[in-house]
C-alpha cells in the first residue's frame, strides 16, 4: 500500500512531477534498477535515449534531473561561493563513507578537502617530475625487455602500474613498486571490483570495510574480488595507523597521510576510519582514470601513424636527447602535444556515469524550468564530449581541433569536462594532466610500437558505466614494442 502510494505522489504530488521524462521513471527506482544493475551499466544510454525523446531536461529517476546542455554545466558544477552538496546516492557508491568525496554536506566537504589541496597545486605537481619521470624510467625498462624477447605488453596494464606507483610513492611515500616485479596491481583489481559494484552500492549502503567482520578464508573462497579490496584497504589501514601513532608525528607537509593526521584537525576528522577511506579515495582516483586515459591515448596515437609522426618530429625537436624530458611548462606548450593530450581526455571521458550535484540554497533556473532546492542534477562528461556542436565528426580522434582552437583564441579547453567543474571537481587534475604530457612524451619519443591485431576501436568504445568507462572490447590496448631509444 504504501509503495503504490508513493508511485502516485511521485507521479503527480512530487515537486519534479511536471518535468519531462517517461512515467516510469518518474514513478518507480526500478526503472534505474534495471538499466544499471540488470542491463549492467546501461543506463546512460538509455538517459540518451530519453533526450533525444524528451528534450534537454528529464527526469531520471523520482528525485533527480539530468541536464543535457553544455550552457547550463556552470550552473550544476558551480564554483565558491556558490553551496553545492553531494547526493547521498551517489557518494555511497564507492562504499568509502568517511571520505572527501563522500561528505555531502558543502562545508564539510571543504574541511576535509583543504589539508590536500596544496599536494595537488600546479607548483607541487611541478616539483614532482622527478618522481613521475623516476616511474617513466622503470616503464620503459619494461618495455625494453618486451622489445628483446618479442612478448606483446598491455599498455593498460602498464599505464595503471605507473599511475599506482606514481600516486602510492607521492601520497605516503612509498611506491607500491608494481614496475618493479612482475606487474602486480591490487590497487587497480580493487578499484575496479569497487566499481563494479558502484550501482549495487546506490540502493543498498555498505562500507567495504565491514566485510573485515568476515573470516579471511571465506571471503577469499567465496568473494576473491573483495579479498583483494580488503587487502588494499590493510595495506592503507597499516599506513594510517603508522601515521596516527608515531612517537614523533611527521610535519603535516611531508606527505599526504601526514596532513590528514594533523593533530590541529579536529579529533573526529582523524581518526583510523577516515584516513583508510581518504587514503583508498587518492589511490583509487589517483590511478585508474588517468591510467584509462593514457592507454586511450596510445591506442589513438598508434592507429593514426601519420599524427604520430608529427607529433614525433614536434617531441624530437623539443627533446633532442631521448634521456632528457623538457620541463612540463615546455612541453604543456607544444602545440600538437597539448592537442593530443586533451584529444585523448576527451575521448577517454574519464567516467561514463553522472555525478549529481545539489544546489541545497537556491532554485536553479533553466530555461523556463524553475528547478527546486535540494534536487540531484547532473550532465554527464560523455553528452559534453561528443556534442558536435562544440566538437564536430565527435568520434574521430582530431588534436588538431584543439591547434585550430588556440590558433584562433577559442577556449575549446573550457569544454573538457572529465574533471568536472565547481567546488568538488576532481582533486588531482594538474597530477592526471602531468603524468599525460610526461609519458606520452616520453613513449612517442624513445619507444617504437605497433598495435597487436586484436587491439581495434572497440577496445577504446565506452559500452558499460561502472562509474569509470568500460569499453566495448576489454581486452586492454595491447602493442608490440619494435625499439627503444
Ligand atoms: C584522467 C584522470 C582523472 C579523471 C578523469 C578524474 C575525474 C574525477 C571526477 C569526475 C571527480 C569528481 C567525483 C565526484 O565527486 O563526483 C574526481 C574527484 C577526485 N579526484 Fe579525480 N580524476 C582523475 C585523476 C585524478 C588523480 C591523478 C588524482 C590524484 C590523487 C585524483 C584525485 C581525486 C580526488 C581526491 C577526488 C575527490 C575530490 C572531492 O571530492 O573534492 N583524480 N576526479
Amino acid at each position: 500500500m504504501y509503495r503504490l502510494l508513493k508511485v502516485i505522489y511521485n507521479l503527480y504530488f512530487h515537486p519534479l512531477a511536471r518535468f519531462p521524462g517517461p512515467k516510469l521513471a518518474a514513478a518507480t527506482h526500478l526503472f534505474e534498477f534495471y538499466w544499471s544493475i540488470i542491463r549492467d551499466g546501461e543506463f546512460i544510454w538509455e538517459i540518451e535515449r530519453m533526450h533525444q525523446q524528451y528534450g534537454p531536461i528529464i527526469r531520471i529517476t523520482p528525485r533527480e534531473l539530468h541536464i543535457s546542455d553544455p550552457s547550463f554545466y556552470n550552473e550544476i558544477y558551480a564554483g565558491n561561493p556558490k553551496r553545492v552538496e553531494g547526493d547521498y546516492r551517489f557518494t555511497r557508491s564507492t562504499g568509502v563513507t568517511q571520505s572527501m568525496f563522500a561528505a555531502i554536506d558543502h562545508d564539510l566537504h571543504q574541511r576535509r578537502r583543504s589539508p590536500l589541496t596544496k599536494f595537488f597545486s600546479k607548483r607541487s605537481i611541478s616539483d614532482i617530475q622527478p618522481i613521475i619521470q623516476d616511474k617513466i624510467e622503470r616503464l620503459i625498462k619494461k618495455l625494453q625487455r618486451a622489445s628483446k624477447d618479442g612478448s606483446v605488453v598491455s599498455l593498460t596494464t602498464l599505464s595503471a602500474a605507473f599511475t599506482a606507483d606514481t600516486i602510492s610513492h607521492y601520497s605516503y611515500g612509498v611506491s607500491m613498486g608494481c614496475l618493479d616485479g612482475e606487474v602486480e596491481n591490487i590497487l587497480t583489481d580493487a578499484t575496479q571490483a569497487v566499481l563494479a559494484l558502484s550501482h549495487w552500492l546506490r540502493f543498498l549502503p555498505i562500507r567495504f570495510t565491514n566485510a573485515k567482520k568476515l573470516p579471511p578464508a571465506l571471503v577469499q573462497k567465496f568473494f576473491p574480488k573483495a579479498a583483494t579490496v580488503l587487502q588494499t584497504h590493510q595495506t592503507i589501514s597499516s599506513l594510517a595507523l603508522e601515521v596516527l601513532n608515531a612517537n614523533e608525528p611527521k610535519a603535516p607537509h611531508e606527505n599526504m597521510f601526514a596532513a590528514l593526521a594533523d593533530p590541529k584537525l579536529p579529533a573526529e576528522e582523524r581518526n583510523l576510519g577516515r584516513l583508510e577511506d581518504e587514503g583508498f579515495v587518492i589511490l583509487a582516483a589517483g590511478t585508474e582514470t588517468t591510467a584509462y586515459s593514457l592507454s586511450v591515448t596510445m591506442f589513438y596515437l598508434l592507429d593514426n601513424p601519420e599524427i604520430f609522426s608529427k607529433l614525433y618530429d614536434e617531441i624530437k625537436a623539443a627533446m633532442p636527447d631521448p634521456t632528457h624530458c623538457p620541463s612540463l611548462s615546455v612541453l604543456e606548450h607544444l602545440p600538437l602535444l597539448r592537442g593530443v593530450v586533451n584529444e585523448g581526455l576527451r575521448l577517454s571521458m574519464g567516467t561514463l556515469t553522472r555525478h549529481p550535484r545539489i544546489a541545497p540554497d537556491r532554485i536553479l533556473q533553466y530555461k523556463n524550468w524553475a528547478i527546486p532546492a535540494g534536487t540531484p542534477c547532473s550532465t554527464c562528461t560523455y553528452f559534453v564530449h561528443t556534442d558536435p556542436e562544440i566538437f564536430p565528426n565527435p568520434s574521430s580522434f582530431d588534436p588538431y581541433r584543439w591547434v585550430r582552437a588556440a590558433e584562433k583564441g577559442q577556449h575549446l579547453e573550457n569544454h573538457l569536462a572529465l574533471f568536472l567543474k565547481g567546488n568538488r571537481a576532481c582533486l588531482g587534475i594538474n597530477m592526471a594532466t602531468a603524468e599525460m604530457y610526461m609519458l606520452t612524451a616520453n613513449l612517442v619519443r624513445r619507444v617504437k610500437m605497433k598495435l597487436h591485431e586484436g587491439t581495434t576501436i572497440d577496445c577504446v568504445t565506452p559500452a558499460r558505466d561502472h562509474t569509470i568507462v568500460v569499453p566495448k572490447d576489454t581486452s586492454g590496448i595491447r602493442a608490440y614494442v619494435l625499439d627503444v631509444e
